[in-house]
């Protein structure tokens, strides 16, 4: 006979957390958000923390070597998509291991034929109005000119005209070699009275680009998360298939940490790929395996030697597992479960191992949750999809600006042909779907506001570090009608407008 957990699952908004004691050091400026990313015996440190609980999602439509260097900058980290050939994926762990702090990788890229009609579109897409003219319309092709809006008038020039016959041509513009210090290219700057200074190398080749408009910007972040060497920290998402010839690439081009990406982690496919980690590369490489939801899950991954464990399945946003096929469990339950197994496991071992809650995230206040549950860090796809720095087109949708959004089991993202089922492709489905989330901004600004959040709450539970939410936080159940008590009700809101 089958097994049955009678008990329900739940999902983080079916709970609230009781504020606990908190004295008068209790303040937001106090909380330290540091926490572990790779496991660790009592009594040590992990070789690996963030520093903040928060990395975005191993998804096309979110993490890119953009998105990882402004994440990484506040603190946290992304893992960059697998679904893209290793060479693809190689050279976005090698630009974010090349960042250097003002020289920025162009995003609005075209090619010398394109018209204005497209730059224009471009220019509405990224909201930058410097474009650079390269040979493949990408940041790293050869550099053929310069768009500024200084270059064109649009009630002048007919929109069918092409780039390439008034753009500034490369012979006329003026560009640094890649060896340049920002000292000296802001010096560049200054002397020819630039706005914006091109960086390539010996083949001409875009490599970034120094912005005037910066000058003032390249301040240290402190909770920046940096490797050894002061270089932005990467992880990046692999498969079952091609990993004995992915990992050593990615290895190579500098990845701090991979994670096994599928839906489904309690499964041979991840043990056979941990051993092949710890059996070439000892305990120096480091790697997350998931997703799981069950304490059998979670110990299944912890004895095949997973650094970390991710949970959640058929939590996101884009995601239809659980009506395609019918396995899952609510986000919150599946975060509690695997808790009580990890911490079973780190009594008898003396082995932390952290725990990732991966989908389900809704409002900033589930973050909190999740952590004080024993998550102790978050993976977040749809919330890092809104910002500037994911990788999609911004689209005006009836006056809103939009993000395109797709989840890895969708048709858009398996065009990748990554997973071949060996079946007929007559019988595959798609377990995401494609879709668009409301644009909001800059990463930094939205970060900066949800954690403002997280650590307000924090010191109403008195807690001033995740250890000690996880510990003393009180948790509870609450009612369905209690959920609509506990949002503005019985009033007539004067203003409709989205609440920070
Ligand atoms: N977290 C979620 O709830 C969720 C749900 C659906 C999809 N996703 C995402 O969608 C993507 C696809 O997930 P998935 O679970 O379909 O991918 P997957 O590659 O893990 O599994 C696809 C299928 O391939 C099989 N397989 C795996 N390795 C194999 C190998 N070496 N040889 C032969 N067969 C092998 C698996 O058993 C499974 O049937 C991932 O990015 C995943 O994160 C996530």
């Amino acid at each position: 006979m089958a097994t049955y957990i009678t008990e329900p699952s739940y999902t983080f908004g079916e709970y609230l957390l009781l504020p606990g004691y908190s004295s008068k050091e209790c303040i937001p400026k106090r909380v330290d958000l540091q926490t572990p990313l790779v496991k660790f015996m009592r009594g040590e440190k992990p070789a690996i923390s963030l520093n903040i609980p928060m990395t975005s999602a191993i998804m096309q439509a979110v993490s890119d070597d953009r998105m990882a260097i402004a994440l990484a900058k506040e603190g946290g980290m992304s893992f960059i998509y697998g679904s893209q050939s290793i060479e693809n994926q190689a050279q976005m762990i090698a630009s974010v291991k090349a960042y250097r702090a003002g020289f920025v990788i162009s995003d609005s890229n075209i090619i010398q034929d394109a018209t204005i009609e497209d730059l224009l579109k471009l220019k509405e897409r990224t909201g930058h109005s410097t474009v650079a003219v390269t040979s493949d319309g990408t940041a790293n092709g050869r550099l053929l000119g310069l768009v500024t809006s200084k270059d064109y008038r649009m009630s002048r020039l007919p929109l069918t005209m092409q780039i390439k016959d008034f753009m500034t041509k490369f012979e006329n513009l003026i560009c640094a070699q890649q060896e340049v210090t920002l000292k000296e290219a802001n010096d560049i700057i200054w002397e020819n009275k630039l706005n914006c200074l091109p960086i390539i190398d010996n083949n001409q080749r875009l490599i970034s680009m120094v912005f005037r408009k910066d000058y003032n910007f390249h301040k240290k972040n402190e909770n920046e998360l940096i490797d050894r060497s002061k270089r932005f920290m990467v992880g990046a998402g692999i498969n079952t298939r091609d990993y004995a010839e992915r990992i050593p690439a990615l290895i190579k081009a500098g990845a701090d940490i991979f994670c096994i990406d599928s839906s489904e982690g309690y499964s041979e496919w991840q043990k056979i790929v941990l051993e092949y980690v710890r059996k070439n590369y000892g305990d120096k490489v480091k790697i997350g395996a998931g997703n799981v939801v069950d304490g059998d899950g979670f110990r299944f991954l912890a004895q095949a030697g997973a650094d970390f464990v991710k949970v959640g399945i058929g939590g996101g946003a884009i995601c239809i597992t659980r009506e395609q096929k019918g396995i899952g469990r609510g986000q919150a339950t599946a975060v509690i479960e695997v808790v009580k197994a990890r911490d079973a496991y780190f009594y008898e071992t003396g082995i932390y191992i952290p725990i990732c809650s991966d989908g389900g995230i809704v409002h900033d206040y589930h973050m909190t949750l999740a952590l004080a549950m024993g998550a102790d860090f978050l993976m977040l796809g749809r919330y890092f999809a809104r910002f500037d720095e994911s990788p999609t087109n911004k689209i005006n949708i009836n006056g809103n600006y939009m993000k395109e959004y797709w989840g890895e089991g969708s048709a858009r993202a398996k065009n990748w042909q990554r997973y071949d089922l060996g079946e007929d492709e007559k019988m595959s489905f798609e377990e995401g779907v494609d879709s668009f989330v409301p644009y909001a901004g800059k990463l930094k600004d939205n970060v900066a506001l949800s954690l403002s959040k997280v650590r307000s709450t924090m010191c109403n539970c008195g807690c001033l570090t995740i250890s000690a939410l996880q510990k003393n936080a009180k948790i509870t159940r609450v009612s369905a009608t209690s959920i609509i008590e506990g949002s503005a009700h019985d009033v007539l809101l004067r203003e409709s407008r989205n609440r920070r």
